[in-house]
């Protein structure tokens, strides 16, 4: 089938969780492989950082190296991936490769969301093809649809859960009560969390795929430094609760969305409360669920699994085939689109809804002073109900919506009311189609 052809030689930067599962996937997989390109592909050689490493998955030693450099650079490589993750040595090896005109495939939000612009240049300019589909979203096919299938549509917003450890967390909180800490205990037990939870707990790994996804939905530079990000650790268990007793949950979103007038976008990546009933309420555990929503194709869903090192090289070895076949028919796959060059807008500028509950005195008039400050900044409240009695009275607010910053500044100047003892919880709503 292959017709003789000379075999596609694959380097592999980095051989962890993921980097792993693409070398026994191109072993066990390599006829099938073979015949879907028009040419077989080999390993030419493994970068590590220990050579004596006890690994998930067999490799022949003498593919083995700790020169990355070395590898990328050699005459006989063809196909570079990178699987090391993080900025450096990861850029100057997917340069490296580069300039001497290898295809790269690539998983490593990180790099794209922090400094997409100068890898997609070096693409550009060495006619290199650049794909990295298991960068956002893991298994889940997204960014070639968005870059290949939806080429042809007007997108006005993607939405989604992108981060699975958070959603296992959250998701965890919600089903059992679970506090936030005993929840993280629990997803790095499971081997979710890493052993420094930070980057996604914060919300950064979100903030990286949600830039990377915005730059591609609306052909426009986004970088991570673009976007609002909060993370899931101020969550209580109250939170979670109050939330499922009012019919919503609270998920870590990614919300990439053309501002009104068209001329701007935001991207944010927040906890909100969504109804119950919605689409990504349904999605347990670590899955990982996109929309996208578009002019002519309407509401399009994405699930799948986010992570993982298998789901994950199942993307990877996608993009490998596509920069094969690519190779084979002396062609390139689309370059990055930026010509939209739409500005992100701050945070503050965004429209979203806000669900409020205030420690209050409980005594005539505490209402109607509160119901004035919102009504000071212009926000215009939805719903109102008051829990509990005496000195332990709550009042629950929920807004239409209104700019971020009013609503921000509504919440400032209630936490200085002294009938107000605390501003207990404060989410943003999303997902419903309440004005
Ligand atoms: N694990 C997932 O579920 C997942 C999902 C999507 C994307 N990704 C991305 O895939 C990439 C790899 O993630 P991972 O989970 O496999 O990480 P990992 O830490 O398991 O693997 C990275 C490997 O690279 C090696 N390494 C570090 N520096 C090196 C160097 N200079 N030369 C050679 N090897 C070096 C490390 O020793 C390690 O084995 C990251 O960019 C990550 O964001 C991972
Ligand atoms: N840490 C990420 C997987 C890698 O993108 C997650 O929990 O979804
Ligand atoms: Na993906």
């Amino acid at each position: 089938m292959t017709d003789g052809k000379p075999a596609l030689r694959v380097a592999l930067l980095g051989c962890g969780v993921v980097g792993s599962q693409v070398v026994r996937l191109l072993g066990e997989q390599a006829d099938d492989l073979a015949a879907r390109i028009g040419a077989p592909l080999e390993l030419a050689g493994v970068a590590v950082r220990r050579l004596g490493r006890r690994r998930d998955t067999e490799i022949d030693p003498a593919l083995l190296t700790t020169d990355a450099e070395g590898l990328v650079t050699r005459d006989d490589v063809d196909i570079v991936v990178e699987v090391i993750g993080g900025i450096e040595p990861a850029r100057s090896l997917i340069l490296a490769a580069m300039s001497r005109g290898k295809s790269v495939v690539t998983a490593n939000k990180a790099l794209l969301a922090e400094d997409g612009a100068t890898i997609h240049a070096a693409a550009r300019e060495n006619g290199a093809d650049l794909y990295f589909e298991a960068s956002v979203a893991g298994a889940i096919p997204l960014l070639r649809p968005l870059r290949e299938s939806m080429a042809g549509d007007h997108v006005h917003r993607v939405l989604g859960i992108v981060n699975g450890t958070t959603n296992y967390i959250l998701d965890k909180m919600d089903s059992t009560g679970a506090s936030f800490t005993d929840a993280l205990e629990e997803a790095q037990a499971l081997g979710y969390a890493e052993a420094d939870p930070t980057a996604d707990v914060e919300g950064f790994d979100a903030a990286a795929k949600a830039a990377i996804l915005a730059g591609i939905a609306f052909h426009s530079r986004v970088t991570a430094a673009d976007v609002h990000r909060e993370g899931i650790t101020e969550i209580t268990a109250t939170d979670v609760a109050s939330a499922k007793g009012m019919g919503y949950v609270i998920k870590l979103l990614a919300i990439c969305a053309r501002s009104d007038d068209g001329g701007s976008i935001g991207v944010r990546v927040h906890p909100a409360m969504i109804p119950r009933t919605h689409p990504l309420a349904g999605v347990r555990e670590a899955y990982n669920a996109v929309f996208v929503e578009a002019q002519s194709a309407g509401r399009l869903m994405f699930y799948g699994a986010g992570a993982g090192g298998a789901p994950t090289a199942s993307a990877v070895l996608g993009d490998i085939v596509a920069v094969a076949r690519n190779r084979i028919a002396k062609t390139r796959g689309p370059e990055e689109s930026t010509y939209a060059d739409l500005k992100v807008h701050p945070m503050g500028d965004t429209i979203t809804r806000y669900h409020v509950s205030l420690d209050v005195a409980d005594k005539p008039g505490v209402l109607a002073k509160v119901a004035e400050v919102f009504s000071t900044h212009d926000v215009s409240i939805q719903t109102v109900r008051q829990e509990g009695r005496g000195d332990d009275a709550q009042l629950v607010l929920v807004t239409h919506r209104a700019n971020d910053a009013a609503l921000s500044a509504t919440i400032e100047d209630l936490q200085d009311l002294d009938i107000v003892r605390a501003v207990a919880s404060v989410m943003r709503v999303e997902g419903d189609d309440t004005p």
